[in-house]
């Protein structure tokens, strides 16, 4: 099994209730959300030694909801007067080596350094709660954009990516996706409660729509060209009309389609390593499955989508929030 550094969090790790692994042996619960020891030493690490920007483009998500999408839609939309498409960092690296997770900078030799030497606006993403987040960052001016999808689609991503990783990388025995499914019901995801997590963002972006932009995958997916613009607009670099008159949206679009993704070498036979301090390593593949909405519908049983409805129907019923 591939290890994680031991780090001063070994202690207060140690007293926290855990649970089942989906990419790890177990899961622990802290400050009500759950996270496999790699993540949880990042949270408790950017908590304390996070520092925001007022400048920074924060990306916030559930695992599974479009966060390399929205990493490489980002980065094209921030880059697009600085490179063209035959010399653009994303047909060499992975989106999540140019936006790290903050949580996971921890696993780097120097994780402030490593911030600090970043040019501003730095864009930087986390699968941290709202509730949770450094208070740096919710003092800041940072602007968070938030990505949610439906939950049925987001379990089917979760378990599939996860049985990838628990076979090659933990060397662990399968988890079913009839486990997986009891798992995420309950909560134990990573960062799980799914509910809970895009309640947190979702209540955030309509105290302060100015600071946390809310979308759906699905929205994305049915309207990619309003979604683009918005998102282009909410971090500072709006399209002007001379751009899009030229189909600049069109080319960020295309460019960042799974299809164009998936297909480049670096996302085909890359790896992803969450840093040196660590020895986690998997193949940038896991990140590209399918890419479509509804995929859930062919795996799972009409009893397993009827009851994550009613479930996703008593969280969300009162706050607008529809899937
Ligand atoms: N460019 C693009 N367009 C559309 N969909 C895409 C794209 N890139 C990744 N994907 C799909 O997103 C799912 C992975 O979610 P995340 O990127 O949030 O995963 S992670 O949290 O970063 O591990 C996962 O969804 P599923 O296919 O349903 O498993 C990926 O296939």
């Amino acid at each position: 099994m591939a290890s994680v550094s031991l780090g001063v969090d070994q202690e207060i790790i140690s007293t926290l209730p855990k649970d089942t692994g989906w990419a790890a042996e177990h899961y622990y619960q802290y400050q009500n959300f759950w996270y496999p020891q790699v993540f949880l030493e990042g949270v408790i690490w950017a908590q304390q030694d996070f520092r925001a920007r007022d400048s920074d483009i924060f990306l916030a998500t559930f695992p599974k909801c479009g966060t390399t999408w929205a990493k490489a839609l980002m980065i094209a939309i921030k880059n697009r007067k600085d490179c063209d498409y035959s010399s653009h960092p994303l047909l060499t690296k992975n989106p999540h080596d140019i936006v790290p997770y903050i949580e996971l900078l921890v696993h780097q030799d120097n994780p402030v350094e490593y911030l600090d030497s970043m040019a501003s606006p730095r864009l930087l993403a986390s699968h941290i709660p709202h509730s949770s987040l450094p208070n740096s960052l919710l003092d800041s001016d940072t602007r968070v954009v938030y990505i949610a999808r439906n939950p049925k689609d987001v379990l089917v991503s979760f378990w599939a990516f996860s049985e990838k990783l628990r076979s090659k990388v933990y060397r662990l025995p399968p988890l079913s996706l009839e486990e997986g499914f009891e798992l995420f019901c309950k909560g134990v995801a990573l960062a799980g409660p799914f509910w809970d997590h895009v309640l947190g963002y979702w209540e955030a972006s309509l105290k302060n729509p100015n600071k946390v932009l809310f979308f759906k995958f699905e929205d994305l997916k049915a309207d990619t060209e309003g979604c683009v613009k918005r998102l282009a607009e909410f971090i500072g670099y709006p399209f002007s009309s001379e751009e899009e008159k030229e189909g600049a949206v069109q080319e960020i679009i295309k460019f960042c389609s799974f299809e164009n993704l998936s297909s480049l070498e670096v996302n085909k036979s890359g790896t992803y390593h969450v840093g040196p301090k660590t020895d986690e390593k998997f193949s940038n593949d896991v990140f590209f499955r399918r890419g479509e909405t509804g995929d859930s519908q062919k795996h799972l049983t009409p009893k397993m989508l009827e009851r994550l409805d009613k479930i996703t129907e008593q969280k969300f019923g009162a706050s607008g929030l529809k899937f």
